[in-house]
């Protein structure tokens, strides 16, 4: 049995905003979450989200599949994400379907929409609930400025809100699984990579965040202790993403959150909250010293290869050498890993050597294990070359690795 942590509610309606700041900040720095409520959303409106998301992900594989995801946008089908990559489980328990932003000729018809002749609802539901849940995340926002003791304005006089990366993800997450003895969740242990996020679900539990660490440095530490966030109807549960946590210097904290699996059949929408592609965030003047110095260099949400998840989650771990010349395969990895390193949590030598390995042909093995009895332990840059040294002699023998 987990517990579960009485957050605090914040009213976005309350017109005094000086004491909805303070009690933003106390939950920003004590765990993270927070519940927002009068916020603008109309409970119908978000019925018929749930309603409309549940006709989607009703629709056969092979339709949505149609959808799949490009740029960012479209469908995630069940176990095609794994959020937490120290986890041993086939992947994340859970479907998805990305919306980008709406009001930019250049980005919003990247979007992919479902047939109208299917769905007719589906998309004027879904930018109506975008543009709603944008705008109370802007009237959030300029609380948090508050909340930072900065000018409640401050997000956008910086340009941080002009064309900001919102993404509105619908997430399903299966009743019934099946009997299996593997460790399955919902959607396994992480933090979000941005700046808020804007949650609503259909009250079937699930989600849990593990409040218990309170320094943003100890992420991987091990117990961790998890605690349930209950649903309240009507409410957004907020919580705080990597970005703002840099930003902050730490101060602001961005708390592991996962959903386990209920037996029931849940749907929450996530509302991602980040600002504009070219903004560069470095660390708040109020929130360094020399006694504290920026404990994160400066860096834009725009390189989507510094997204720690997607590149975690979905390239490290998937990546493989497929139809790629050995060259191409290595410098691939390489640019992954230094993106990882530009993000702050580079990938060790140890693990950088057993995802390169993981994407190699079979063919390759013998050449490996022969590596491995020779040089212990082998680091990626001994092992790059080497694979390149073979390429090239496979190829002088009219062979293709
Ligand atoms: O579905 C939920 O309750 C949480 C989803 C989540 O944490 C995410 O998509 O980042
Ligand atoms: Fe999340």
């Amino acid at each position: 049995m987990t517990a579960a942590l009485n957050l605090p509610i914040i009213d976005l309606s309350s017109p005094d905003s000086l004491s909805s700041a303070t009690s933003i900040r106390q939950a920003c720095i004590e765990c993270g979450f927070f519940y927002l409520v009068n916020h603008g959303v109309e409970e119908e409106l978000l019925g018929q989200v749930f309603e409309e998301s549940s006709k989607l992900f009703s629709l056969p594989l092979e339709d949505k599949l149609k959808l799949t995801r490009r740029q960012h946008r479209g469908y995630t089908p069940l176990f095609s994400e794994n959020l937490d990559p120290t986890s041993t489980s086939k992947g994340d328990s859970k479907e998805s379907y990305y919306i980008g932003p709406l009001d930019d000729v250049t980005r919003s018809n990247l979007n992919q929409w479902p047939s109208e002749d299917v769905l007719p609802s589906w998309r004027p539901t879904m930018e109506s609930y975008y543009r709603k849940v944008l705008s109370a995340g802007k009237r959030l926002i300029s609380l948090i400025a508050l909340a930072l003791n900065l000018d409640e304005e401050f997000f956008e006089k910086v340009g941080a809100l002009n064309k900001p990366t919102a993404f509105l993800r619908l997430l399903h997450y299966p009743g019934k699984l099946g009997s299996t003895d593997e460790e399955i969740y919902g959607a396994s242990a992480h933090s979000d990579y941005g700046m808020v996020t804007l949650l609503a679900s259909n009250g079937v539990p699930g989600l849990q965040a593990c409040f218990f660490f309170f320094v943003c440095r100890e992420k991987s530490k091990q117990p961790r202790i998890w605690e349930d966030v209950l649903h309240i109807d009507g409410a957004f549960i907020v919580n705080i993403g990597d970005m703002l946590e840099r930003w902050t210097n730490c101060l602001f904290r961005s708390t592991l959150h996962r959903v386990m699996p209920a037996g029931q059949e849940r749907y929450s929408v996530a509302f991602f909250l980040d600002p504009n592609e070219d903004f560069v965030v470095e660390c708040l003047k109020s929130c360094c010293s020399e006694a504290s110095p920026p404990r994160t260099c400066p860096y834009k949400i725009e390189n989507s290869l510094a997204r720690e998840r997607y590149l975690r989650g979905h390239i490290l771990l998937t990546i493989s050498k497929g139809s790629w010349s050995l060259f191409e395969y290595l410098q691939r990895i390489k640019e992954l890993g230094d993106a990882l390193v530009v993000y702050g949590t580079p990938v060790d030598g140890a693990d950088m050597v057993y995802h390169t390995r993981r994407g190699l042909p079979d063919a390759l093995e013998p050449f490996i294990d022969s590596i491995e009895v020779q040089i212990d332990p082998v680091l990626p840059d001994e092992l790059h070359s080497l694979l390149l040294s073979k390429e090239i002699s496979l190829l002088q023998m009219g062979k293709r690795p």
